[in-house]
């Protein structure tokens, strides 16, 4: 992992306001890691829990493909993309592309929250910060 943990937020519509809860929730460790993220999630994170991120096109433009390739060149640590298996995506060929570079160069992925929440307790630990302070 390179010094400062480099991660990916993507959700899918229904899931942003998890994921807005979520990062507000671990905004200390967030704030020490270089963000990247899709279009309308980047906007909606930068808004709503006053974070820097590197946003790229929206999912179903081609933002999963753009987040994938930086997976493929090891250029992200973790991916936490809150995915909603209960509505059909039109962009899913791209979705699945994503889950599967992240597969293929074993980059740890969170699809749903409670692994999520184990990621973040692994990135806590490798910047040495505890959870008693967090938001
Ligand atoms: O569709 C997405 C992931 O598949 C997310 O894209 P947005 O962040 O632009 O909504």
């Amino acid at each position: 992992m390179s010094e400062k943990p480099r991660i990916a937020l993507i959700a899918h519509d229904k899931k942003k306001i998890d994921l807005i809860m979520f990062v507000r929730e671990h905004v200390d460790v967030f704030k020490k890691c270089a963000l990247f993220a899709t279009s309308t999630t980047g906007n909606i994170l930068r808004e709503k829990v006053k974070l820097e991120l590197t946003s790229f096109k929206s999912g179903p433009l081609g933002g999963d493909l753009q987040i994938g390739s930086l997976v493929a060149s090891d250029e992200i640590d973790f991916v936490i993309f809150l995915r909603d298996p209960l509505t059909a995506q039109p962009h899913e060929p791209d979705v699945s592309a994503l889950l599967r570079v992240c597969d293929v160069h074993n980059k740890p992925l969170a699809t749903n929250l409670a692994t999520a929440e184990a990621l973040v307790m692994e990135i806590r630990r490798f910047l040495k910060l505890s959870d008693v302070g967090k938001e």
